[in-house]
């Protein structure tokens, strides 16, 4: 079993647990009567390079990554610091993450929050709206063709922003043709867990000039943002660079420092 199919056959049976715990109808009720989402878009479109900060305790790769007492106060250092969006991992079994982390980081901030899992299941969908998501991960290598569409027809469709995650030309054909607005080339081989920060510059020039391109993992300071800006990335995605470094606002602060200098590439549209 590949990496990626072994954590999506935890994340099912952690899902089924949830779901006879709370029916889908039932969470459907429950999830159209939370506050509405907010426009993940326009945060996206400000101008500069944006920052997505992200709650992260661990990784396969790399155990442990920080211990995270309050994410609710990384995430106000995250949003003072300027982020556009905070992304919160909710898979538990290899990022420790949940749905709590997502609760507290909702009650902390005003800016829009993704939802960072393996979403497999409309549930999860309705589960991430429930909690207070703006917007929703969904990546391709996870899913079927008809899944991936059907789940970003259900993330437009409760008013959230799909973040469609690819690795390789194949994938971002498939991300196109499902028609996500907002794609992420994520560095990192979900199969040896490496990271190439190559990837992004091998599929970004591929990709619509009118898609929001997302640059996944590796960044580790103002140098990797630089970069992946100058081949053409609106945003990037940032975990480990600022939750390891020991001072989270400072390291993103910086980040953003870079993306709204006038130095730094600004991609044409
Ligand atoms: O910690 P990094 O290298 O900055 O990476 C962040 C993010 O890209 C990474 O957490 C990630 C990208 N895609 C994912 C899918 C599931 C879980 C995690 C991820």
């Amino acid at each position: 079993m590949s990496v990626l199919e072994d954590i999506v056959a935890g994340v099912r049976e952690d899902l089924a647990v949830r779901e006879s715990a709370l029916p889908f109808d039932e969470l459907k009720i429950r999830a159209a009567a939370a506050p509405g989402p907010r426009d993940v878009m326009s945060a996206l479109r400000e101008s500069g390079i944006g920052v997505i900060a992200e709650v992260k305790r661990r990784s396969p790769s790399k155990g442990d990554l920080a211990d995270i007492p309050d994410p609710a106060a990384l995430a106000q250092d995250y949003e003072a610091g300027g982020a556009r969006v905070i992304s919160v991992l909710t898979e538990q079994r290899r990022f420790g993450g949940s749905l709590a982390d997502l609760d507290a980081v909702r009650a902390a901030v005003d800016i829009p929050i993704l939802r960072k899992d393996f979403v497999v299941s409309p549930y999860q969908v309705h589960e991430a709206r429930l909690h207070g998501a703006d917007m929703v991960l969904l990546i391709v290598a996870a899913l079927e063709q008809n899944a991936l569409v059907a789940l970003l027809d259900r993330v437009e469709s409760l008013g959230m922003t799909a973040l469609v995650e690819i690795h390789n030309a194949e994938e971002a054909d498939r991300a196109l043709e499902a028609g996500a607005k907002v794609i992420g080339v994520n560095a990192r081989n979900l199969h040896t867990l490496e990271v190439d920060r190559d990837v992004f510059s091998r599929l970004a020039p591929g990709l619509p000039m009118d898609v929001y391109k997302v640059a996944e993992s590796g960044v580790r300071g103002p140098g990797d943002l630089m970069s992946y800006a100058g081949h053409g990335a609106d945003a990037v995605l940032v975990g480990e660079g600022l939750v390891a470094s020991g001072d989270p606002k400072g390291a993103l602060v910086k980040l953003v420092t870079a993306g709204s200098h006038p130095a730094c590439p600004r991609p044409s549209r």
